[in-house]
């Protein structure tokens, strides 16, 4: 298995719960889409995944190791997590933090920093220790011209591009993509959502994205997980996802019933996109 949850619950500093029973995994080389309504806990999930945040109670494996739940149901898991581990998780994010005056040659080789030795990535901060790595990478995303520009002279979305070419330089075990085509273009999103689970598929590495986009996850991914209100409300192949799953998935809180000049646009229940798988 890639990652195993087994009833995790997560719960924020400041006491919100965000995540509640959760028991969910993939096997390595899977890819999922998670998609659910603004709040339903789909960062939480991927920050979970990726180390960045422990679970208050339940089980939780990533890529063989046991992380920490400070629960009695977890009593050999550890917090935090090495470095090894964390080297090999690359996260994709909504609006990658890269520093403003970097150039975007550094960024895309950041995403080795962890394979690196210490030596290594130092000097590769004063000179770029792959070139020609980086200019691979950026070329997948159509973005070999900016090797040299500074993050801060980039668009939004070539900025999200960056941040996705820094993850395919990285080559990740288990790839997380919180929103990762959110400031794309229809076209550009769906070929980017296409690399990267080609690229994953190639690699046999797992993917897990999170899209507000449902018809590019029932598209591109054979397998789709509903959130909502930190609970899996479903987790089926794409095929068995029908409409009025997807109405219930994004119905407003209570029993969803509005006066009819109030009834929101239903989400997409067939996809405008060719299928990509
Ligand atoms: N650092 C935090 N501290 C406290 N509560 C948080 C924190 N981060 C998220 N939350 C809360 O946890 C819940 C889940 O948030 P999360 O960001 O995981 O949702 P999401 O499904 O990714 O939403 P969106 O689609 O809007 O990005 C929300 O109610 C949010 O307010």
């Amino acid at each position: 298995m890639s990652f195993e949850l087994d009833g995790v619950d997560l719960c924020h500093p400041g006491g919100h719960v965000a995540l509640r029973g959760i028991t969910l995994a993939a096997r390595q080389g899977e890819s999922l889409a998670l998609i659910g309504p603004s709040g339903a806990g789909k960062t939480t999930l991927l920050n979970l995944l990726g180390t960045a945040l422990p679970a208050s109670a339940g089980r939780v494996h990533v890529l063989g190791s046991a992380l920490g739940a400070s629960s009695p149901d977890t009593p050999h898991a550890s917090w935090p997590p090495p470095r090894a581990l964390r080297a090999r998780i690359g996260t994709v994010h909504q609006a990658p933090p890269l520093p403003p005056r970097q150039r975007v040659v550094t960024a895309v080789l950041a995403g080795r920093l962890g394979q690196w030795p210490a030596w290594k990535a130092l000097a590769s901060l004063l000179y770029p220790a792959d070139l020609p790595g980086a200019h691979a990478a950026l070329q997948r995303v159509q973005l070999q011209d900016k090797l040299f520009a500074r993050c801060d002279q980039l668009s939004g979305g070539q900025l999200q591009r960056v941040g996705i070419a820094r993850v395919l330089y990285q080559q990740p075990a288990l790839l997380l993509a919180d929103e990762p085509v959110s400031a794309l273009d229809p076209t550009l999103a769906l070929a980017t959502v296409q690399l990267l689970v080609q690229d994953a598929a190639a690699r046999g590495a797992t993917l897990v994205a999170s899209l507000h986009a449902v018809d590019l996850a029932l598209a591109c991914f054979a397998r789709v997980v509903g959130l909502r209100e930190g609970r899996i409300a479903f987790d089926l192949p794409a095929g068995a996802v029908t409409p009025d799953l997807l109405q219930a998935l994004y119905a407003p809180p209570g029993d969803g019933a509005l006066p009819p000049d109030e009834t929101p646009t239903p989400p997409p229940t067939t996809s405008s996109y060719a299928s990509c798988r």
